[in-house]
């Protein structure tokens, strides 16, 4: 028996749209994410999806991502495990800056290299290595266990903690992971098998 993992990236967030960095502070999400949001849940319900199990992070914007989707899938009944180990990476001293003026100030490869370098951390945060070393453990202690007993479980976290857990069950190398964009609002769907590895990715 194979369990189903589904990993969403909430909707689009106020400071999506203003193109601030946003870490681990906590914006709304717009009216279009709000959108993205229930969107998804229809998705799921139409595809007959009814997980067992729903893990989000300490951060606003997920946790309203999965509000929205249960309401749209007419789950009333469940619990909700809230984990700062599924927050979006610390993006430190660049938390609430726009990415231009980043850009504009440490110059545009300086910028990239904080953004997409998998073991570089922006001043005061978190790479990409640092977000997995907290959020892979926390998958393997918490939630592999369940998929291995056939379970589905919902995640809905961000951009780069769902890039560490992406890495990790597809096995893509840094360079790989770090030019996969996972989309607001986007469900990736996996088939987890009794050992624990992928069996495949299903497009919904
Ligand atoms: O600002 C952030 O927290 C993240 C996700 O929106 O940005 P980036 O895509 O630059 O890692």
């Amino acid at each position: 028996m194979t369990g189903t993992l589904i990993l969403v990236r909430h909707g689009q967030s106020e400071w999506n749209l203003k193109n601030l960095f946003t870490g681990w502070r906590n914006p709304n999400l717009t009216e279009q994410g709000e959108g993205e949001a229930r969107a998804t849940g229809k998705a799921l319900k139409a595809a007959g999806i009814v997980p067992d199990l729903y893990y989000t992070s300490a951060l606003r914007r997920a946790q309203h991502t999965l509000d929205l989707m249960l309401e749209e899938m007419d789950i009333l009944n469940v619990t909700i495990t809230r984990n700062i180990a599924l927050n979006e990476r610390d993006y430190g001293d660049l938390s609430g800056l726009n990415k231009d003026d980043a850009r504009a100030r440490w110059g545009e490869e300086q910028v990239h290299v904080w953004r997409r370098s998998y073991d570089v951390p922006p001043p005061g945060g978190e790479s990409l290595k640092d977000t997995a070393a907290r959020t892979l453990p926390y998958y393997e202690a918490e939630i592999l266990p369940r998929l291995q007993q056939g379970k589905t479980v919902l995640i809905a976290a961000h951009g780069n903690s769902l890039r560490a857990l992406v890495m990790a069950i597809e096995g893509l190398t840094p360079e790989q992971i770090l030019a996969r964009e996972i989309a607001t609002g986007e469900p990736t769907v996996y088939r987890i098998g009794p050992d624990g590895k992928l069996v495949e990715r299903v497009t919904l």
